[in-house]
């Protein structure tokens, strides 16, 4: 089983490139696969809002393995033991939601690290070491996974800087639903305040050196890019679906109803 010796994704990064996709809200490898083709740079899998299991993270990411769109996995928390199963799927680029300090931002970089560096438990014959074949993959791990920090409340904007002069983070990705809600303006992620909060941030991480992340509608997608930013979320799976049958059946079945 072929197992890439480094990660695309994680290498676009470092050349500064701008890379774009979508969240997957989906549960199937099969909408995997038919996106697979779309040209996006990645697909990040969300297990902080669905139901999604292991299993089904699994059968996406082999979905992806024939294509040049790289699998990313929002997990669900901070908590350790739940990085341990992903990585060992190869799946090597994580994002972990709401980093507010520079602490958990340490923990969330030990959680990725083998010792002495961090606490991430050793797995033989998993997905990650071509199931036992590539013994290397140890000495290679702390290269090809890239740690992403989502920043979505004002504290965590506050201690950008901070947060941002950790080493080992790769990127942070601004959330700004969840930025927006924290500041006062429910879900209104478009909301002035809010824009301007994340231009910022955008800016501040830029500024520091690292890879900036935005969930941006497509409307707002060129401003946060000509801010800096180089990770970019166009939307949902399920969001780009559910839009276009709503436009679909407005023009059709409803026209047909009515009197
Ligand atoms: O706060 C945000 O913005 C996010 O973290 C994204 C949301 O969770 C969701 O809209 C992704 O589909």
């Amino acid at each position: 089983m072929p197992v890439p010796a480094v990660n695309p994704f994680k290498q676009k990064l470092l050349r500064g490139e701008p890379q774009f996709g979508l969240f997957c809200m989906s549960l199937t490898a099969q909408t995997a696969e038919a996106l697979s083709s779309c040209g996006f740079d990645f697909l990040m899998f969300d297990a902080e809002h669905t139901p999604t299991s292991l299993p089904t993270l699994y059968t996406q990411a082999l979905a992806l393995a024939a294509s040049t769109t790289q699998c990313l996995v929002r997990m669900p928390s901070l908590d350790p033991v739940l990085f341990k199963p992903v990585l060992d799927l190869a799946i090597d680029t994580v994002m972990v939601p709401n980093i507010r300090t520079a602490e958990e931002a340490r923990a969330a970089v030990r959680a990725v690290r083998y010792p002495p560096h961090g606490i991430r438990g050793v797995g033989g014959s998993v997905r990650a070491t071509g199931y036992g074949r590539h013994a290397d993959y140890y000495a290679v791990a702390a290269d090809r996974v890239c740690l992403l920090l989502q920043i979505e409340s004002a504290e965590g904007l506050r201690n950008l800087d901070a947060i941002c002069a950790v080493d080992g983070v790769d990127g942070l990705f601004i959330g700004p639903v969840d930025l927006a809600t924290d500041m006062g303006h429910l879900a209104q992620a478009t909301h002035p305040q809010v824009v301007e909060a994340a231009l910022d941030g955008v800016r501040r991480i830029r500024a520091a050196g690292k890879a900036a992340g935005i969930l941006a509608a497509e409307a707002q997608a060129a401003m946060y890019v000509d801010a800096g930013a180089n990770v970019v979320c166009l939307g949902s799976d399920l969001g780009v679906l559910v839009r276009n049958a709503d436009a679909l059946a407005a023009r059709w079945v409803r026209a047909e109803q009515a009197p």
